[in-house]
């Protein structure tokens, strides 16, 4: 069965919105965990717009599902990792001033960085992942660096899905496929809803886990946040 991470990026800036520390991040995930969620996501960015450096490191200690940190690894980030020792580290390739992740590696191009990268994680028996997109070059590539897993960068499919389901979700589904032949493990997320969740799951073999932040986050505004995690967990069964 697919795992559900909960992405709390979002409670955070909503706390960060007065400088106070409403609604709490460290409860937050703790409570996320006690109404179901299977691991929890962060992805803290260099300006620390929404989780900040210091939010890692106090939930590094108190998440017991699968703690997973995104994001690009510069220096600082890679320090923190190692620092916090997740359960996995999600490498993301989006520049510093990007609003969200908008693109998955270039996993030819950027070969030698990524094997690096990697191998100092693994170095620190901390899972890895790569986020790519469907590019079956990108699948191949990702296989090259050494990385466990790779994330499924799921705008283009959320994009789609209300126009042509079918259409939307082949890509992933002969993404996945590939990569599973090649030994990967296989996640996905970025904008995956209620709308679109049960759909993408039941068409993409192999999925270990999705992260989920942004729509989640919004529908607990209307049913409550244990409610929320219930239902998204229905879509995977
Ligand atoms: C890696 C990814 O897909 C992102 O969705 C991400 O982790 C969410 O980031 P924001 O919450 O900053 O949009
Ligand atoms: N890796 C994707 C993630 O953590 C959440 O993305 P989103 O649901 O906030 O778009």
């Amino acid at each position: 069965m697919t795992r559900l991470s909960v992405n709390i990026n979002k409670i955070a800036t909503l706390r960060n919105a007065r400088g106070g520390n409403t609604p709490n991040v460290c409860k937050m995930a703790l409570d996320c965990e006690r109404f179901g969620a299977e691991g929890i996501t962060v992805h803290p960015r260099p300006d620390e717009r929404h989780i900040r450096y210091q939010d890692v490191m106090d939930l590094k200690d108190l998440v017991t599902t699968e703690f997973n940190i995104e994001g690009y690894p510069t220096e600082d980030f890679i320090d923190l990792v190692l620092k916090a020792k997740p359960a996995q580290v999600t490498l993301v390739p989006d520049p510093p001033e990007a609003i969200t992740s908008n693109a998955g590696w270039d996993t030819v191009a950027n070969k030698d960085f990524l094997i690096e990268v990697i191998n100092r994680f693994k170095a620190a028996n901390i899972r890895t992942s790569i986020f790519v997109d469907t590019n079956l070059k990108n699948v191949e590539g990702a296989k090259a660096t050494g990385t466990d897993r790779i994330e499924l960068y799921t705008e283009p499919f959320a994009d789609n899905y209300p126009n042509n389901p079918e259409e939307a979700v082949r890509p992933f589904a002969i993404a996945a496929e590939k990569a599973h032949k090649l030994g990967l493990g296989v996640n996905a997320g970025h904008d995956l809803s209620l709308e679109n969740l049960k759909f993408f799951n039941e068409n993409v073999p192999n999925l270990a886990e999705v992260s989920i932040g942004h729509a989640l986050v919004a529908d607990a505004l209307y049913f409550g946040m244990e409610n929320t995690v219930q239902m998204y967990l229905r879509c995977l069964k």
